[in-house]
């Protein structure tokens, strides 16, 4: 096994089998503690190894500026993102080139800020049934599983941004039903080292569900055709969009990209709100301020777009929880032809793995990296480069602001109402797959705010 001339060093794979798995089994055991370790020995920049592959591993804000904005038209997605084709189809997220760069275009203007003004009222009226939940929680004194209750209020604000009121009650219970193991198949996909497609009993489930939400989601964009323009759903500004010629997307492609959207704004959002009530319940001192500043900014309604960007604590909780917790921790990419990171010299065809985690718990940007301290986001003008949650340069997150939209409108809704408590602090561990996620369920005892 020979490095790659002018590679940083890495550690050296251990066991029998080192050759041929390299440090799977480290990362398998241990991914993070075996990251941070490696970094902690060898600095920002080190080469870790996958099976046959070498990967260089990017740990600080100026080399993952280079893959991400200076030299991002020199890399391309990694292999794992390749592997959501088959039922992902070819959306933002898997397209490459010319097609990306056109659906790009074409979808961007629906998800500037200012276009997701009108879609507080949809996410609040999703986040109903979560706080009724929370209600009959606290009256009867059960705990609830936060991380699930966030994927049912993601899953449902995510369908109601996209589809308007053209999402019945019907096809709204197919979502969620037919979703979740079609996202799971997918993750199992990404993480398998092989890339074949047996009929297992999840292969054959994720086909039936793939079958089942293909023919809810070929039904909407009809009738949404048909009802024409207006509304301040996504999908109608997605018909509506057109390129420099007239075109817009055909059903096929409306059909990838809802897919797209569906897979990328549903468990990152979920994930976010999972950790930010976890480390509020560690931090209740932090917590109390914000009930305080969002009981006394918002009145009993559904708020506004606007009124919850103005909550300064609430975002910087936000912020710092994303910081800590980025939910898509690590980006992977594959260099297109002959180009140079942190002065590494890379081939056409080498692996590359910006880790978000490691670069946003960097201390040499960071001070306190490892503590929560919202603190460090108040009156900060611009954003620090050793930030990026939602990736940088031509293929950062086109959901950005409505994830920061969607999470701060359900964190407000439920923190007016309700304190959530983590008996024994909640699980201590980070389970790092196609998402970051806490390892284990965070169970919560709610208690109900008394009304003004
Ligand atoms: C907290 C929530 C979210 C996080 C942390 C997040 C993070 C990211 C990151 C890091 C990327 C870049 C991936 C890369 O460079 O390889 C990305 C891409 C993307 N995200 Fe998000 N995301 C979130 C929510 C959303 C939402 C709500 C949507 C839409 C409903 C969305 C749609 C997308 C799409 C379509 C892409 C691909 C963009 C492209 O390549 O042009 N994301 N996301």
């Amino acid at each position: 096994m020979t490095p790659p001339a002018g590679w940083p060093a890495g550690p050296r794979p251990r066991g029998p089998l080192a050759p041929w798995l390299g440090h799977v089994p480290e990362l398998r055991r241990d991914a993070l503690g075996f990251l941070r370790h490696s970094r902690a020995a060898y600095g920002d920049l080190f080469r870790i190894r996958l099976g046959p592959r070498d990967v260089l591993v990017v740990a600080s804000p100026e080399a993952a500026r280079e893959v991400l904005v200076d030299k991002g038209a020199c890399f391309r997605k990694g292999r794992g993102i390749q592997k959501m084709r088959p039922f992902l189809g070819t959306g933002l997220l898997t397209a490459e080139g010319e097609p990306w760069r056109t659906h790009r275009r074409l979808m961007q203007p629906a998800f500037h800020r200012a276009a997701l003004e009108g879609m507080a009222g949809a996410i609040a009226a999703a986040t109903t049934p979560l706080l009724a939940r929370l209600h009959g929680a606290a009256a009867r004194g059960e705990t609830v599983d936060v991380g699930r209750e966030m994927l049912h209020v993601t899953l449902r604000a995510v369908a109601a941004v996209l589809f308007g009121t053209a999402l019945g009650d019907e096809d709204l219970a197919v979502v969620e039903r037919e979703l979740p193991p079609l996202l799971a198949r997918t993750a199992d996909r990404v993480r398998s080292p092989v890339d074949w497609r047996l009929p297992t009993p999840a292969e054959r489930r994720a086909q039936a569900a793939g079958a089942a939400l293909d023919q809810v989601v070929h039904r909407i964009i009809a009738a949404r055709r048909l009802a024409g323009p207006g509304g301040h759903d996504l999908l109608g500004q997605l018909l509506a969009a057109r390129d420099e010629g007239g075109a817009g997307l055909s059903d096929a492609e409306l059909r990838d990209e809802v897919m797209t959207l569906f897979l990328a704004g549903h468990e990152t959002t979920a994930t976010l709100l999972t950790f930010l009530f976890l480390t509020l319940a560690r931090h209740p001192d932090v917590r109390a301020q914000l009930q305080a500043e969002v009981r006394g900014a918002l009145g009993s309604g559904a708020p506004s777009a606007a009124q919850v960007r103005a909550l300064p604590l609430l975002q910087a909780c936000l912020q710092e929880t994303l910081r800590l917790y980025p939910p898509a921790w690590l980006l992977p990419r594959q260099a297109s032809g002959p180009v140079t990171v942190g002065g590494v010299p890379l081939e056409a065809g080498a692996h590359v793995s910006v880790n978000v985690f490691l670069v946003q718990r960097n201390s040499r940007h960071w001070p306190q990296a490892h503590q929560f301290r919202p603190d460090r986001w108040l009156g900060l003008t611009r954003t620090p480069d050793a930030f990026i949650p939602f990736g940088a340069g031509a293929r950062m997150c086109i959901g950005n602001h409505l994830a920061l939209l969607e999470a701060a409108l359900i964190a407000a809704l439920v923190l007016r109402d309700f304190t959530l408590d983590v008996p024994g602090g909640g699980p201590q561990g980070l389970a790092p797959g196609l998402t970051l996620k806490p390892d284990g369920p965070v169970l919560a005892q709610v208690q109900a705010l008394a009304g003004d």
